[in-house]
C-alpha cells in the first residue's frame, strides 16, 4: 500500500526509535533552518498527561531508548527528586525533539496552581502550544486559566486518556468550544474495536480526517495505516464537511477546490493542511487530535501536527520594549532598531546543576550568542563560557545559539527574566543598545509564608546562600530577614510550593528548622499621616518631611502627572522634586538622592507597627528635604528617611492588618451545590460572585456560551461504540455548576481534602490571587495568636 507522505513519516518513526541515535539530535541541534524550528509548550490541568505524552514524544523521536513512566518515577523531564517522588511536574523542563527534519523545542510545564509562575515564564518564550485534556474530565479549571494566560499563542488540542472508562471525545470537544471559546478543526477522531471474545469496545486508533486513513496501534504499539472502511466513511465525510466549511471561511483555496467536485472527500489533503496551518496561526479555529499516551496511541500524529501546524520562531514577533522597531529579516532573524549586529535574548529559566553550576535557559530573538564571549545584562558586561543545547537532561555543547533557538548559558550571574544582549561580532555595545529589553515576566505576589530558622548561628550563612540560589531559579519565592528576631521568612505561591522549596533547601544541605505554613499577612495605613524631622549632625542641619497615605489598589490608579518609584508589595514613593529643579540646587546628584530615599523607604516598609509585618498598599511622599549644598553622604540620607518614616509608622492606631483574598472557581455537581455554598459562605467567610449552570446533555451549557452559534455549526461524531461504557462517568459537562467566589486565603488552607469529602471527590477547584483586604478589628486577636505560633 502506498502511504501518504505524512503517514510514511509515522512508519519511519518505528524504525527511528529502534536505533536510538544521538547523531540525529546532534545534527538537528545546530543546523536546523528557523522555518523548521518549533518552540512549543505543553499546557494542561494537573494530571492530564503532559509528562506521559512528553516521554512518548522523546521515545518515538529517537531521543530516548525506553519510555519513562510517571508512576514509576523514572521520567526524563520530571528529573528533580521531588518530582519523581510525587509524580508531578514542578519545573518546566526544556527538551529538544528531532522530528522529520524539524527541531521541536518542547517545554513541559507544571499543571499545579502553585507553580503558575513556571507556566507564565515558559509561555513568554513559546511560539505555540499543545493543550492536553483528560477525555474523562473535559476542560478543567486549571486548563481554562492557562488558556487565558496563553492568549495569543497558537495552540493544538490533544484529547488524551481516550482509553479510560468514561472517556468522551464528543463531550470534551463541546467542552472545548464552550469553556475555551474556540472553533475546532477535527483532524482525527477516535476509533474503537471490539475486544476479542467480549462485547467490550477498546480504543485502539484514530481516523485521520485529513489524510482519510485509519491509523491503528496494536498491543505491541506497532502502527498500521489502513484505508477507511465503509463503516467509517460517513463519519470521515461529515468531519471533512465541517473542516471544509470552517476553513473555507478563511481560505478560498479550500472552497474553490470543493466546488471542483462538490465532494468533501475529494478536497486534497495538502490544501486542507495549508488552510489548517493558516487557521491555527490566526487562531481562527484550532486543530483537535486524540489519543491515549499511556497506551502509546496517538502521539506520533500529534508530533507531526506540532511540526506542520504550529508557528516557527519567524512567525511570532518578539515582545521587545522601548522605542524599538522590530523587523524580520532572512532566516527568522529579527533585527531590532535596524541593528543587524545586535543579539537580544531572554533568560527565562535558571536551574542549579550539581556539576555545572547555574544553567540559564535563554531564548534568542535576534543575532546569535557565542560561547566564550561577553554578554550584557542590566548594562553590565558578563564574560560567559560554555553554551549548551539540552536533550532532556543531557546537554550538548555548542559554539553558538542562533535567533529562534532555545539554549543554555552556564553562568552564575544571571537571573530569570533578565534580558541578555551582545554584539554578534563580539564588540562593545553602546549605551543606546544597552537600553533594549525584552518585556519582563511579571512575578505574582507570594501569598503563603513559612519561618525558616537556622539551627545554629553558624548555619545562617549556609541557609542564606541556599535561599539565594533558590531565588535565582524561582523569582516567585521571596525571603526576608527579620533583623530583630533573627527569623527568616520564606514566602511562596502555595503550600506545595513552600513544601517543595523547603525540601530543595534541605537537598542543598542547609540546616534549619521550619515553622508552620501560614498566609502572608501584611499591614497597611488606614488614613493619611505625616512627619517632619530635623537632624543636626556635625553642624549640618538636615530637614526631612514625609507623608504616608493609603495607596489605591493598583499602580495605574495612582494620581496622574507624577513620577512614582515602586517599593514592592504595592507600596510606592513619590518625590516632590523634579530632576530639573534639583539640578539647580548644586547638591548631590538627583539620581543619588532618589536611590538613597528609595532605599530608606524600602527598609522602612519591611516592618509595620502592629505585628511587625511588611507594609502593603502605601503611598509614601518625600514632601521636602533640606540639606546643605556640600552634603554628599547618601547613606545618611537613607538613615534620615527611615527615622522620619519611623515617626509615622509608630502611630499604631492608624494601621490595620491585611490578608490575601482569592478568586476561587469551582466545578460542583448539582447535588453538592448546597453544601459547598454553605461551607464557602459560613465556615470559610467567602462571598459568592456568581453561579453558572451547566447541564448533563451539554445542550443547555452550550446555550449560555458566547460561542453558541459556533458550537451549533461544528460537527462532532457520535460515539456509539463507547456510549454504553461512558454513561454517568464523564465528569466534564456533567450535571455541574461553576461557582465563582472570593474567599480569604487563610480559609482555603487544606481545602482540597475537605472539598473531596464534601462532594465524594466530584468537585474540582482552582484559585487565583484577587488582592489584599483589610481584616476587621475583631479578628486581630485571632491573627495575633496565629502569628505567635508561627
Ligand atoms: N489511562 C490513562 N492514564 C494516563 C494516560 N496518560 C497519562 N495517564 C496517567 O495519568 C497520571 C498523570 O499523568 P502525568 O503525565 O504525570 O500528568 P501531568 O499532566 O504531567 O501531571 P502534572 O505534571 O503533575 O501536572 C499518571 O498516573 C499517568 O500514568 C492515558 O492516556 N491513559
Amino acid at each position: 500500500m502506498s502511504l501518504p507522505k505524512s503517514l510514511n513519516n509515522l512508519g519511519r518513526l518505528v524504525s527511528i526509535r529502534c536505533f536510538h541515535n544521538s547523531t540525529i539530535s546532534r545534527s538537528i541541534a545546530t543546523n536546523t533552518a528557523v522555518s523548521k524550528i518549533r518552540n512549543i509548550g505543553i499546557i494542561a490541568h494537573i494530571d492530564a498527561g503532559k509528562t506521559t505524552t512528553t516521554e512518548r514524544m522523546l521515545f518515538y523521536s529517537g531521543v530516548t531508548s525506553r519510555i519513562g513512566n510517571v508512576d514509576q518515577g523514572d521520567t526524563i523531564t520530571d528529573f528533580l527528586p521531588q518530582e519523581r517522588e510525587r509524580g508531578i511536574t514542578i519545573q518546566s523542563a526544556a527538551v529538544t525533539i528531532p522530528w522529520n527534519g524539524y527541531k521541536i523545542n518542547l517545554i513541559d510545564t507544571p499543571g499545579h496552581a502553585d507553580f503558575t509562575f513556571e507556566v507564565i515564564r515558559s509561555l513568554k518564550v513559546l511560539d505555540g502550544a499543545v493543550t492536553i485534556l483528560d477525555a474523562v474530565a473535559g476542560v478543567e479549571s486549571q486548563t481554562e486559566k492557562v488558556w487565558r494566560q496563553s492568549q495569543g499563542i497558537p495552540k493544538l488540542i490533544f484529547i488524551n486518556k481516550m482509553d479510560r472508562e468514561g472517556a468522551s471525545f464528543g463531550k470534551t470537544c463541546k467542552d472545548v468550544i464552550s469553556k475555551l471559546g474556540t472553533r475546532i478543526l477535527l483532524c482525527n477522531v477516535p476509533y474503537y474495536e471490539t475486544v476479542p471474545g467480549s462485547r467490550e469496545m477498546k480504543f485502539s486508533g484514530v481516523l485521520d480526517i485529513v489524510d482519510k486513513k485509519l491509523i491503528r496501534w496494536d498491543e505491541n504499539e506497532k502502527i498500521s495505516v489502513e484505508e477507511i472502511s465503509d463503516a467509517h466513511r460517513e463519519t470521515v465525510s461529515k468531519c471533512r464537511e465541517s473542516l471544509v466549511e470552517t476553513l473555507g471561511e478563511i481560505d478560498e483555496a479550500v472552497i474553490d477546490s470543493f466546488f471542483e467536485t462538490e465532494d468533501y472527500m475529494e478536497v486534497p489533503s495538502d490544501i486542507l493542511k495549508t488552510a489548517i496551518r493558516k487557521s491555527t496561526l490566526q487562531q481562527y479555529a484550532l486543530p483537535v487530535f486524540c489519543g491515549a499516551s499511556f497506551k502509546n496511541i496517538g502521539v506520533q500524529p500529534l508530533l507531526e501536527a506540532a511540526a506542520l501546524y504550529l508557528p516557527s520562531p519567524a512567525e511570532r514577533i518578539p515582545d521587545v520594549s522601548g522605542n524599538t522597531k522590530v523587523e524580520l529579516v532572512k532566516d527568522g532573524n529579527f533585527v531590532i532598531n535596524g541593528n543587524d549586529k545586535l543579539t537580544v535574548a531572554l533568560a527565562f529559566k535558571v536551574i542549579t546543576d550539581p556539576i555545572r553550576g547555574l544553567m540559564v535557559f535563554v531564548r534568542v530573538y535576534s543575532g546569535k550568542l557565542t560561547s566564550n564571549s561577553t554578554i550584557y545584562v542590566n548594562g553590565s558586561p558578563i564574560k560567559i563560557g560554555k553554551l549548551l543545547i539540552m536533550h532532556a537532561d543531557k546537554p550538548e555543547e555548542v559554539s553558538e545559539i542562533r535567533a529562534g533557538n532555545i539554549g543554555v548559558i552556564v553562568n552564575d550571574n544571571l537571573k530569570t527574566g533578565e534580558t541578555v544582549l551582545s554584539h554578534t561580532q563580539k564588540k562593545k555595545l553602546q549605551s543606546k543598545e544597552l537600553s533594549i529589553t525584552v518585556n519582563p515576566i511579571a512575578v505574582p505576589p507570594p501569598v503563603f509564608s513559612i519561618s525558616v530558622e537556622p539551627k545554629t548561628t553558624g548555619d545562617r550563612r549556609g541557609v542564606e546562600e541556599a535561599l539565594g540560589l533558590l531565588m535565582k531559579e524561582d523569582p516567585s519565592l521571596k525571603y526576608a530577614n527579620d533583623e530583630e528576631t533573627g527569623q527568616i521568612v520564606l514566602s511562596g505561591m502555595g503550600e506545595l510550593h513552600l513544601e517543595i522549596a523547603v525540601d530543595r533547601l534541605r537537598h542543598l544541605k542547609a540546616k534549619f528548622e521550619v515553622g508552620r505554613v501560614m498566609v502572608s499577612y501584611k499591614e497597611t495605613i488606614l488614613g493619611s499621616l505625616s512627619a517632619e524631622k530635623t537632624i543636626t549632625e556635625d553642624s549640618n542641619e538636615i530637614n526631612v518631611a514625609m507623608s504616608m497615605d493609603v495607596n489605591p489598589k493598583e499602580a495605574k490608579q495612582l494620581p496622574k502627572g507624577r513620577q512614582y518609584f515602586d517599593l514592592g508589595d504595592n507600596n510606592f514613593l513619590h518625590v516632590a522634586y523634579e530632576p530639573n529643579w534639583w539640578e539647580n540646587k548644586k547638591v548631590m546628584p538627583y539620581q543619588t538622592l532618589i536611590n538613597a530615599v528609595t532605599s530608606g523607604c524600602v527598609g522602612s516598609v519591611q516592618r509595620g507597627p502592629i505585628f511587625q509585618l511588611p507594609l502593603n498598599s502605601t503611598l509614601i511622599s518625600l514632601d521636602s528635604i533640606e540639606i546643605p549644598d556640600d552634603f554628599q553622604n547618601a547613606s545618611r540620607i537613607i538613615q534620615y528617611v527611615r527615622m522620619t518614616l519611623m515617626e509615622i509608622i509608630k502611630q499604631r492606631d492608624f494601621f490595620s492588618v491585611m490578608e490575601p483574598m482569592m478568586n476561587v472557581t469551582m466545578a460542583v455537581h448539582h447535588e453538592d451545590l448546597g453544601s459547598v455554598i454553605q461551607d464557602l459562605t459560613s465556615a470559610r467567610k467567602g462571598e459568592i460572585s456568581s453561579i453558572d449552570e451547566d447541564d448533563t446533555s451539554g445542550e443547555s451549557a452550550i446555550k449560555m456560551l458566547k460561542f453558541k452559534e459556533i458550537s451549533e455549526s461544528q460537527y462532532v461524531p457520535k460515539e456509539e461504540a463507547h456510549e454504553s461504557s461512558v454513561k454517568g462517568k464523564y465528569t466534564g459537562l456533567n450535571n455541574q455548576s461553576v461557582v465563582h467566589a472570593v474567599v480569604p486565603l487563610k480559609e482555603m488552607i487544606g481545602y482540597l481534602p475537605s472539598l473531596r469529602k464534601l462532594t465524594k471527590g466530584r468537585a474540582t477547584f482552582d484559585m487565583e490571587f484577587n488582592g489584599m483586604q483589610n481584616i476587621t478589628r475583631d479578628r486581630l486577636d485571632e491573627v495575633e495568636k496565629e502569628l505567635q505560633i508561627f
